[in-house]
């Protein structure tokens, strides 16, 4: 059996709310996403869209006031149903998580390399010597220069790009089977995010991991993601290969994507930006929530909300108007 093809999470129906003063809140509203064995899928949508909350149930890091139903499958494994110590238990061993801005979460007051080193106290049995000759071996293999040195560095020394490496290398010491990165790329200038994008193919190459992105710039999504899903408004609203979203955008939400992204040729000109805003999770209107912003809208789109349409084979779009051309 090629292991490729076999799912290594499997998430159905999730619903994730939050119990605030104005009442309960939803901010995914029953999503199903599949993530095969070494595969790198994306999530992209614009801020609100319910992309974090969705990376944080699966880490088991949701906080108190909230609440989430369904299945995340885990090999085997509903994360959902496992307790504070057993989750504590998967979460930097066989899943890990790393987010957008590294000075915030490395703790400032550690060195980094002990940093990295915490993981493989916390799930291994390894003794200190076989640990630091652990972290170093990582500190080399992501690219970080001189590791002796570097290794007894505090955060603030660092540059962002190099913080963000010791991010990476906390996330993969253990060698979990899912990284989840959450915007690593958008703190950083574009010669450092390319290099940081790189580092992530490499050790979805060298490690057979499984990578789950999350951006709300499709153009970086495109430059690593085999597969997308593009989130609005806590539901999914298109599932694509990278090459079939791009070629064939089948919701309007993602050609407005699409075009938001610069062109070399339309240099100096201005960006097309999707007119209005996310709805705030507290607004309940009916029928399609992309409604207000579309172009394409006409009366039925007001009043019902449209289910996830198969149009091509691993192909589905949430839209009354999937399979016609936009
Ligand atoms: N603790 C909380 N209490 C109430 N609402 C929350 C809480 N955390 C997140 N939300 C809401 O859940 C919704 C989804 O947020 P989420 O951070 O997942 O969006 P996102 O798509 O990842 O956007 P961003 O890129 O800005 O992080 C937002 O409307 C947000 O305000």
């Amino acid at each position: 059996m090629n292991c490729e093809n076999e799912p290594l999470l499997e998430i159905k129906d999730l619903k994730i709310g939050f119990k605030t003063p104005e009442g309960l809140l939803h901010a995914v509203k029953g999503i199903s996403l599949e993530v095969k064995k070494r595969e790198i899928v994306g999530i992209v949508g614009e801020s609100g869209c319910g992309k974090t909350v969705t990376a944080l149930s699966i880490m088991r890091l949701l906080p108190d006031n909230s609440f989430a139903t369904g299945s995340i499958n885990f090999s085997g494994i509903d994360l959902l149903s496992l307790t504070e110590d057993e989750a504590r238990g998967t979460r930097g061993r066989d899943i890990s998580m790393i987010f957008q801005d590294s000075l915030s979460s490395l703790n400032p007051l550690m060195k980094v390399g002990r940093q990295i080193d915490e993981n493989l106290m916390m799930h291994t049995s390894l003794d200190k010597a076989e640990r630091f000759s652990r972290v170093l071996e990582i500190m080399k293999g992501i690219g970080l220069p001189d590791p002796e040195r570097t290794y007894g560095k505090y955060p603030h020394e660092l540059s962002g790009g190099m913080r963000q490496r010791i991010a990476i290398a906390i996330a993969i010491v253990c060698n979990p089977d899912l990284i989840i990165a959450d915007e690593p790329t958008t703190a950083l200038d574009v010669t450092v995010q390319a290099q940081i994008l790189e580092l992530l193919r490499k050790i979805n190459r060298e490690s057979n991991c499984s990578i789950i992105f999350i951006s709300h710039n499709l153009g970086v999504i495109r430059e690593i993601c085999s597969k997308v899903y593009v989130m609005y408004a806590g539901h999914i609203v298109e599932r694509a290969s990278t090459e079939a979203l791009f070629t064939n955008p089948g919701h309007p939400y993602t050609l407005g994507l699409i075009k938001a992204l610069p062109k070399l040729e339309s240099k100096g000109k201005e960006l097309f930006d999707i007119r209005g805003r996310v709805p705030s999770i507290a607004d309940l209107t009916q029928g399609c929530p992309f409604e207000p912003r579309c172009d394409y809208s006409f009366e039925r789109c007001r009043k019902e909300f449209p289910d996830l349409k198969e149009i091509d084979s691993d192909h589905e779009v949430r839209c009354f108007l999937a399979g016609g051309k936009l």
